[in-house]
Parts: structure tokens; C-alpha cells; sequence
């Protein structure tokens, strides 16, 4: 029985997750959920049904309603008080850090964004096995984080990242030639720069092959997630990033390649469902038997790839210029996406402003405020991440 804490329980990583586990008690224990408190009624019904000993806030103001929801979830199902279980709370911004370093057997990391960095520090620190689907805490707390894991304590959710693990069991390290990184295109694939001119958070939303949260979604169509991808594929594996190919694949069953050195390429397959992955880092190196459906060859369909368009979606090339530059510069690339992508969606910036913002905010920082690599700490990245919000927020409020 693996004991389990699951930071961003009411999320799409989290939800799937929780279904995995839904049905398999008998191997897996829920010890920790952790939200922000934006969704109290869904957390009150996984705190009904899997009984986590601690719940982690990262809002304190919403333990009261928290609590208002776990009474009326009780009351749907005719239980009186006492009848059911009530978690210890841990509150505030600190809140999902302390429970991802409560020791559980395995840490699945599924916050959004750069709030996930502590937690994934606070898991490694405590000796868990790190389950990662927030892929913005190793892009940007880089050699910290992989220097803070023993060999194979990370595993990813990431499919792409997953998929290569996979793969890479065919080979040994000296055998690999490159990474080939799968990108399904998002919803703007084959647009031009002037049809992408006016486009809505909506149609943005629009992800051809996968229902995911907003971010990421939004990632996905500004091609920022692939960006993110291939800095997180360049540290896990340690491949420079020379060696690492993006290549556009509409329909999202291949979720990405090893090529080695005799001319063999090992790709893995699977529809795009989130629980397949997630079921193998639950119990990595073994697999999950049952945890999504495989690929169905009863009827005819096509797998198709195609270069990346860089010029539209400009993206991949300034990740490969963080990722390459190291220290604060992937934090900055992060943290000024994440403000554009809110900036986005509440209609203060257009879709290509969001990538034009995260080039301006790497090319200032790069000029001035980098520390490298060898310098790099805890502190410095946090500075990087404040420094890369307010710059591109002060930038979306000039393009307004
Ligand atoms: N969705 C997918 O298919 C995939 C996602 N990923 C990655 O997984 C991560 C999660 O993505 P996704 O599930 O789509 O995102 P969602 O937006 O659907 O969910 C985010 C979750 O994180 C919680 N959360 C947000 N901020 C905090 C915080 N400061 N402290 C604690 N909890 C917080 C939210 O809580 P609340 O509901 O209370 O706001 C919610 O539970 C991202 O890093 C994403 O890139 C990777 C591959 C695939
Ligand atoms: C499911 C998953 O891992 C996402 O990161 C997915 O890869 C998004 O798809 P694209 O970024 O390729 O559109
Ligand atoms: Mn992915």
C-alpha cells in the first residue's frame, strides 16, 4: 500500500488522479490533499470519500467554507456529525509545502505554475518519490531541484516526459542520440501571425486532443508549454538541448520519441488520456495495469508530423534561449508567461502579446539582473520570478 499526498487535488491532474486511485484502494492510501480553496465543495467531496488525514489551504480564509462544504457534503449523504471524518487543516501560502514534506510514500506535485517550487523541493527534502506534473518547479528551481533528487526520485506525469522515460529503458544513456518532442500544435496550428492577431481566451481554450486547466491550455496554444517542455526534458535527462527535437503531431498518440545511435527511434503510444501516465508514476517502474485504454487498431487512422512553424509561434526558440542561458532566465521566461496568460485572459493583452512580453522580459533580463547558473539559489529564483511578473505586467499595461 503506497501512501499518497496530492498537492492540487481539485485540478485536472489532481481529479484524474484521484480517479485512478478511486478505484484502487487496496494499493493506494490518500494521506494529503492540498488546493488554493477556489473549489471548497469538490475538496469537501475528496475529503468524504478518501479520508486524507491532513488537508492543506493554500487560502486560510477559506478553511471556514471549507468546512461550511464538508457539513453540507455530510448532510447529501444523510451523515450526521461524527459520522465522518474531519482532516487536520493546514493553512496559508506554507500550507502545501508542509504537507508535501510529511514524508508519504510518493508526492504527486499537480499545483499550477511557480507556487509548486516549494512543495517540489519540501517532497525531495523529505525523501518521497516525486510524481511531477508541475513541470514550472523543475524549469525554473533547474539544477536545485535535480540536485536535491536521488537518481530516479522524480518520476514525471508530464506525457512527454513520461513517454521518454519510457522509452529510454530500450537503450543505455551513451546509446542516445536525441529527444524527440511531440507538440500537438494547439488550437492555432497552420494560422498565420495576422490570423492570430484577434483571437479570444476562448478560442484559445479550443485544445484539439486535451482537456486540461487554463494555464496550461493557454500554454498550449502559444506553444509557451512546449517551451516549458523542452527545458524540463533538457534537465531530467541531462540531453543538451542541441539534441532535442520539437516536432508538431496533431494527434496526440505518440507522445514522444528516443532516437539512438544505430538509427532506431522507440516512440510510446497511447490515446491522450492523463491517466495512463499518471498510473505509471504512481507506481514506477511498474505499470499500472487497467489505468487508461490503449490504442483501439479495429479502425483506420492516420499519425501525422510536421515541423514546427517558429516564425508564428516563436515560443520553443526563447525556451531553448532561457534553457540555454540557465540560472534566473527560465524563472523569468515562466513567470512573465504566467502574468501575460492572465493578462490574456481578463482582455488586457492580445494572444501575440503574450509571447512578444516573455521575449522582451528575457532579452532585459539577460542584458541585466542574471545570475548564473553556478550562482543560482532559492532565493535568487523567487527574486527572478517576482522581478519577471511585475515587468510583464508593467508591459501588458503598456500594450493596453
Ligand atoms: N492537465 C493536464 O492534462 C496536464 C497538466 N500538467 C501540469 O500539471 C499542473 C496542473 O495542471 P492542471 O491540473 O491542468 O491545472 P488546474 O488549473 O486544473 O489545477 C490546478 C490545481 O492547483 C491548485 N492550486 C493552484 N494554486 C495553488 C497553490 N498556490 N497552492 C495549492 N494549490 C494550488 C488548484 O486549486 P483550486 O482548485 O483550489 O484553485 C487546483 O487544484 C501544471 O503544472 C500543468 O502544467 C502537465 C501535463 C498535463
Ligand atoms: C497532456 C500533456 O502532457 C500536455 O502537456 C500536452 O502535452 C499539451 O499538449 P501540447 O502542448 O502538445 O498542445
Ligand atoms: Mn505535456
Amino acid at each position: 500500500m503506497r501512501s499518497i499526498v496530492l498537492l492540487g487535488s481539485t485540478g485536472s491532474i489532481g481529479t484524474q488522479t484521484l480517479d485512478v486511485i478511486a478505484s484502487r484502494r487496496d494499493q493506494f492510501r490518500v494521506v494529503g490533499l492540498s488546493a488554493s480553496g477556489g473549489n471548497v465543495d469538490l475538496l469537501a467531496q475528496q475529503v468524504i470519500d478518501f479520508e486524507p488525514e491532513t488537508v492543506a489551504l493554500a487560502r486560510a480564509s477559506a478553511a471556514r467554507d471549507l468546512q461550511r462544504a464538508l457539513y453540507a457534503a455530510a448532510n447529501e449523504r444523510g451523515w450526521a456529525q461524527g459520522e465522518y471524518h474531519l482532516p487536520r487543516l493546514l493553512l496559508g501560502p506554507q500550507a502545501s509545502t508542509q504537507l508535501a514534506g510529511v514524508g508519504a510514500d510518493v508526492v504527486l506535485n499537480a499545483i499550477t505554475g511557480a507556487a509548486g517550487l516549494e512543495p517540489t523541493l519540501a517532497a525531495l527534502a523529505a525523501g518521497s518519490t516525486l510524481a511531477l506534473a508541475n513541470k514550472e518547479s523543475l524549469v525554473i528551481g533547474g539544477h536545485l531541484v535535480t540536485e536535491a533528487a536521488r537518481p530516479g526520485q522524480i518520476v514525471p506525469v508530464d506525457s512527454e516526459h513520461s513517454a521518454f522515460a519510457q522509452a529510454l529503458r530500450s537503450g543505455r544513456a551513451d546509446e542516445v542520440r536525441r529527444l524527440i518532442l511531440t507538440a500537438s500544435g494547439g488550437p492555432f496550428r497552420g494560422r498565420t501571425r495576422e490570423e492570430l492577431v484577434d483571437v479570444t481566451p476562448q478560442q484559445a481554450m479550443a485544445h484539439p486532443t486535451w482537456d486540461m486547466g487554463r494555464v496550461i491550455t493557454i500554454n498550449s496554444a502559444t506553444l509557451v508549454n512546449k517551451g516549458l517542455e523542452l527545458i524540463e526534458a533538457a534537465l531530467l535527462y541531462d540531453v543538451d538541448y542541441d539534441d532535442i527535437t520539437v516536432t508538431v503531431h496533431p494527434q496526440s498518440m505518440v507522445h514522444s520519441m528516443v532516437e539512438f545511435h544505430d538509427g532506431s527511434t522507440i516512440a510510446q503510444a497511447s490515446p491522450p488520456d492523463m491517466r495512463m501516465p499518471i498510473g505509471i508514476a504512481l507506481t514506477w517502474p511498474q505499470r499500472l495495469e487497467g489505468a487508461a485504454r490503449p490504442c483501439d487498431w479495429t479502425t483506420a487512422s492516420t499519425w501525422t508530423f510536421e515541423p514546427l512553424d517558429d516564425d508564428t509561434f516563436p515560443a520553443v526558440q526563447l525556451a531553448r534561449r532561457a534553457g540555454r542561458a540557465a540560472g534566473t532566465a527560465p524563472a523569468v521566461y515562466n513567470a512573465a508567461n504566467e502574468a501575460c496568460v492572465e493578462a490574456f485572459w481578463e482582455g488586457r493583452i492580445g494572444f501575440l502579446d503574450i509571447t512578444r512580453i516573455v521575449g522582451e522580459c528575457l532579452d532585459e533580463h539577460l542584458a541585466d539582473g542574471h545570475v548564473a547558473d553556478a550562482e543560482l539559489t532559492l532565493d535568487a529564483v523567487l527574486a527572478a520570478d517576482r522581478w519577471g511578473r511585475a515587468r510583464a505586467t508593467e508591459l501588458a499595461g503598456a500594450a493596453a
